[in-house]
Formats: C-alpha cells, structure tokens, sequence
C-alpha cells in the first residue's frame, strides 16, 4: 500500500493506525526481517515508513514507523562566481529521485539580480552529453553572453547520480556515471537511482522552484530546454514525451534516434532492457511519430549538426532518421541544420550558443 503511495503521489497523509515515534531504533521490533524502508518526501517533510509485510489473525501488523522531521533541505551553494554581469551558482542538493547529492549549475542574469526587488526570469535547462558534469557548459559553452543580454537563467543539471557504487558503474565512459541518458532505468541495478528523466522533469525544478533563495529569481511558468549530445537526446525527448511543459526545444549534435546507434543500444539495454518498444518510448525519431505530434504544424524545435563531428560521421547521432520521421509525420516548425565543418566540440556549441538562446527567448517571451 505505502510501496505505490510512495510511487505515485509527493504528498503523505498517515494513515491513522500508524503511531509516530522519533526512535530509530529497529530493536524494539517484535521482528526484524522483510522490513522494507520507503523514503516519501512531502513538501516539508521527509517520513521514513516501514511498509506493512505481515498480516496476523487477520489484521496488518504494522511494526514501527520512524519519522525523521527534517524540512526539505535547499540548495547548499559551493561557490559563486561572476559571468558575464550577471552570477553562476555552482549548488549541491540531497536528491531524492537518485538517492544521491547532487551537483546542479545555476546562471542568474543580471536582470534577476540588479534590482532591488529581484524580477522573475525564465529558465533555459541545459542538459549536457556523455562524461559530463554541470562545470562543462557553463565554463567554455558561453550560453551566459547571450543569457546576461536577454535575462534568462540557466540551470545545467548532472548526467547521472554519482557514487551509488553499483557494479560496472564507472567502468564505462558512455553507460552508468556521467551517462544516465534523462531515462528512467527500469532493469536492476541502475533503477534504484539512475532516473535522470524524473530528476530533471520533476524533482530538480520543483526543487528550485520552492527554494528559499533561488524561488524568487525564476519564472516557473516560462522553461525551455537544450541540450548537447546525450543531453541533446534528454532535451528532446523530455520536450516530445511532456508537450506543453517546456516553450522550444534546441539540440547540438543529439543522438536523434539512440534504437538504432551503438551509444544508445548499449545504454537502452542496460537501462530499459531488451523490449524495443520500451527504447521507442525514449527515441525522438519515434516520439515525433507519436499520435501527440503527428501533423503538429509549429513544433519548435532547433537542431545543430557539426559536418565535421566525428560521432556525426559514425552513425551516433543520425539527424537524418529525425528529419525523415519529422517529414512523414507531417510535422512542421523543426530545423535540423548542417553546420559545415563544425565537430562535437565546445567550439562548436560556442559558435551557435547565441543563437540557441535567442531561439528559446523568442519562445519565452524575451524576444
Ligand atoms: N570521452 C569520449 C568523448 C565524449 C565526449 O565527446 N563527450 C562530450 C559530450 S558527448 C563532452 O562534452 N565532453 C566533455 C568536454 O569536452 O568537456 C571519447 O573519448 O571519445
């Protein structure tokens, strides 16, 4: 009961059987095996509850619940440092979708910061692509030039929960840490923490958006997403499954059709497991086909390709699967560009950073 209680909903009510204690203590417990732990975070509350196992004459024997009354811990800020007039927040955050701290970049513009009252500004997530952390972009991408000049915030997300200690976790450089993919794995062992597309749909924003310093900057209501490589996969395919949710999407170099390259079978595999339809559930080019977008006439989407991106030219990203599904879906407001000569670089994505984030100003209203 308490297992899908926790699945589905954020908010707790207890159950009025349940007594509350402050002990932790196990030892008290008539007995100690299949106990089950389930951590529930309510928006000021985090309550741990040991699920009912057992039934005895009839009745559940509820053995003990432990409540751990901490409030919703915000943002810690490790650092912050000037850019472009406006400030870089480099912030850490106990998650609780990836059981791990997180490490999260925030850009605050100046037209957030320089007033008396601070004014709301909208939010560009930028997700970033294979081996990354959120230091990457925001140190040599340059999307603050162009952010500082229109007043939007950008908020650069981890890859992957780091130091779960799972098995093979960091033995790879494109699956496990630094390569979570924005998918939430659903084979063991990486679905007790690797649920990437949870953590940058929901919790993170959430998060932000009821921090007691940072809440007030951002206009929750005004989000779009970009992203590079990996993390142009994850900005597509999070825009494409929740329409509505985010103004545009952009991409630089994304993996466009991850079912049928080798970086993303490998992680599909691993992450989803072996049932295709489970992969086209997280694949744009299938997405796009999907009955939501089918003859969508203004879709809003930017793509960059680099003609001289080696992972372009080894079949990793496939632009042209997007472009053709794009087509036969009868969908309209999508720009796949060939950048000639451009690579997977930061070379690249600093070439056209100015333009990504005009394309999602215009589409927040900035423009
Ligand atoms: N490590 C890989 C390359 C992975 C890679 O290019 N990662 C891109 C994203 S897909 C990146 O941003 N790397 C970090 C960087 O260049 O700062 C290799 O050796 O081929």
């Amino acid at each position: 009961m308490f297992k899908s209680l926790a699945a589905k909903s954020r908010i707790v009510e207890l159950p009025r059987t349940l007594s509350i204690t402050h002990s932790t203590s196990p030892h008290h417990h008539l007995h100690h095996h299949h106990h089950r732990f389930t951590t529930l975070t309510s928006s000021t509350l985090t309550f741990t509850l040991i699920t009912p196992r057992h039934t005895f004459h009839n009745h559940t024997i509820i053995r003990s619940l432990n409540t751990t009354t901490t409030t919703k811990m915000p943002f810690e800020t490790k650092s912050t440092i000037r850019s472009f007039g406006g400030k870089l927040f480099k912030l850490s955050h106990d998650s609780s979708t990836t059981t791990t701290p997180m490490a999260v970049n925030l850009y605050l513009p100046p037209a957030a910061l320089n007033t008396s009252s601070p004014s709301k500004v909208p939010l560009l997530i930028y997700l970033s692509g294979l081996t990354c952390t959120p230091e990457n972009c925001s140190e040599k991408g340059f999307f603050q030039h162009r952010a500082s000049q229109l007043g939007l915030a950008i908020l650069y997300p981890d890859t992957s929960p780091r130091g779960l200690s799972l098995p093979g976790e960091t033995e790879s450089w494109d699956f496990g840490a630094g390569a979570g993919f924005y998918v939430n794995a659903a084979r063991e062992p990486w679905s007790s923490g690797y649920k990437m597309e949870e953590y940058v749909t929901s919790e993170l924003p959430s998060l932000l958006l009821s921090d007691p310093e940072y809440a007030k900057y951002i206009d929750g209501s005004k989000i779009s997403i970009t992203g590079h490589s990996m993390g142009g996969h994850g900005a597509l395919t999070l825009y494409l499954k929740n329409k509505g949710k985010y103004r545009s999407v952009s991409a630089f170099a994304p993996i466009c059709n991850p079912s049928n390259c080798p970086w993303g079978e490998k992680a599909f595999k691993g992450y989803l497991g072996d049932d295709r339809k489970e992969w086209a559930k997280n694949d744009a080019t299938e997405l796009i086909k999907t009955d939501a977008w089918k003859g969508e006439q203004d879709a809003k989407i930017l793509v960059d390709v680099g003609t001289g991106d080696n992972f372009y030219k080894q079949g990793q990203l496939l632009p042209e699967n997007f472009e053709k599904a794009v087509e036969e879906a009868g969908v309209k407001g999508v720009k796949v560009r060939y950048q000639e000569g451009y690579d997977h670089s930061y070379y690249f994505m600093a070439s056209f950073a100015d333009e990504h984030v005009d394309f999602a100003a215009k589409h927040l209203g900035l423009l």
